[in-house]
């Protein structure tokens, strides 16, 4: 079979600073994204109390020189324990240089590692949304012997306590809220007729409603979760957030969020997770009328 043009390395479609380019993109539409529940927007801070849109602006604006550090070490090495552990050394320098612009404040850890590792896999050679997720997922599976010793971040506390996968189970699982949630939801509305903020809000609202986000599990536990994952449902429920009844739910909610300071952070990176994939000019679709395989390459 000849390959498709555009589903490998090398190819302008997949370039280092276009991937990078695009990694921010969905950064930034993420964070403008308002109003979102208990999360930074444009509206102010959400339910935290040390980061606000500009900040969230320029720490995405921090990470293109490791996103596209990334893709070009992708394309560089195979897949396997070398790869594995040369994003494991950007990604630890990336989230310092994340600290360094935002004065130590964990503004994008957890996207980050999302759009990192589906960066990793679309370098390589993933050429379409399905097989990017499945290779981030081998990538995130394989061991990195450098992760450096030291305090359990808030994420492993909550593992530990509540047994739950957190950032890492996503990933290794190929991020199911990603493709099978937050994708279906965003393309749905927009057939529906629906805004593109009302279709980007209403795919953060489904990735809440399901996702076990450590975020909120460390700062309200088992019940804190419940508030975020119903209350989602319920502004769902009631049409989404481009129905009246739906848009006075979601503010209830965001209005009840930032009382409790409980923030979804993680439904939040899956968010850029998905606008990532989604905004990308995958080979596939601008061929699929031509193309009748495409394969993944990991
Ligand atoms: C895996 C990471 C995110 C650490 O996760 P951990 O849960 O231990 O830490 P922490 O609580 O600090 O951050 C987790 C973040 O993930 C997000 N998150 C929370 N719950 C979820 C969930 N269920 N699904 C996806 N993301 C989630 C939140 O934004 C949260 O802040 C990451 O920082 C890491 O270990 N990086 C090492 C560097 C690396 O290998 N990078 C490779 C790609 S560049
Ligand atoms: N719009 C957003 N607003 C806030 N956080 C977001 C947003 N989008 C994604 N996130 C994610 O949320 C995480 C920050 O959440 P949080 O501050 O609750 O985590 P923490 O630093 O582990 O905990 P804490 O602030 O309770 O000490 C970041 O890793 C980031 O990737």
């Amino acid at each position: 079979m000849t390959r498709p043009p555009g589903s490998g390395p090398g190819d302008p479609s997949v370039r280092a600073d276009v991937l990078a380019d695009t990694a921010v993109r969905a950064l930034r539409a993420e964070a403008l994204l308002s109003p979102k529940p208990g999360l930074v927007d444009a509206r102010g801070s959400g339910a935290h109390d040390d980061m606000d849109l500009p900040l969230l602006l320029a720490s995405a604006e921090a990470l293109r020189p490791t996103f596209r550090a990334v893709a070009d070490t992708a394309k560089r090495l195979v897949f396997g324990a070398e790869l594995r552990e040369e994003l494991g050394r950007l990604g630890r320098a990336g989230d310092q240089a994340m600290s360094r612009a935002t004065g130590e404040v964990n503004t994008h850890r957890g996207a980050l590692w999302a759009l990192g590792l589906l960066v990793a896999a679309i370098a390589g050679g993933a050429g379409d949304e399905r097989c990017a997720a499945g290779g981030a997922a081998g990538l995130a599976a394989l061991p990195d012997q450098w992760i450096p010793a030291g305090q359990a971040s808030h994420g492993e506390l909550v593992r530990r306590r509540y047994g739950t996968g957190g950032a890492r189970g996503e990933a290794e699982d190929a991020f199911p809220h990603v493709i099978e949630v937050a994708l279906p939801r965003l393309r749905r509305a927009r057939a529906d007729g629906r805004s593109e903020e009302v279709a980007r809000l209403d795919a953060l609202l489904a990735v809440m409603s399901l996702l076990n986000d450590t975020c909120v599990l460390h700062r309200g536990g088992r019940a804190g979760l419940r508030v975020v994952q119903l209350g989602a449902s319920h502004v769902l429920a009631e049409g989404g957030a481009g129905t009246d009844r739906g848009r006075s739910a979601l503010l209830e909610l965001d209005h009840r969020l930032r009382g409790l300071r409980l923030s979804p952070g993680g439904s939040g990176d899956l968010l850029a997770a998905a606008l990532f994939l989604d905004m990308l000019p995958w080979p596939g679709r601008r061929l699929r009328a031509e193309l009748e395989v495409t394969a993944c390459r990991r």
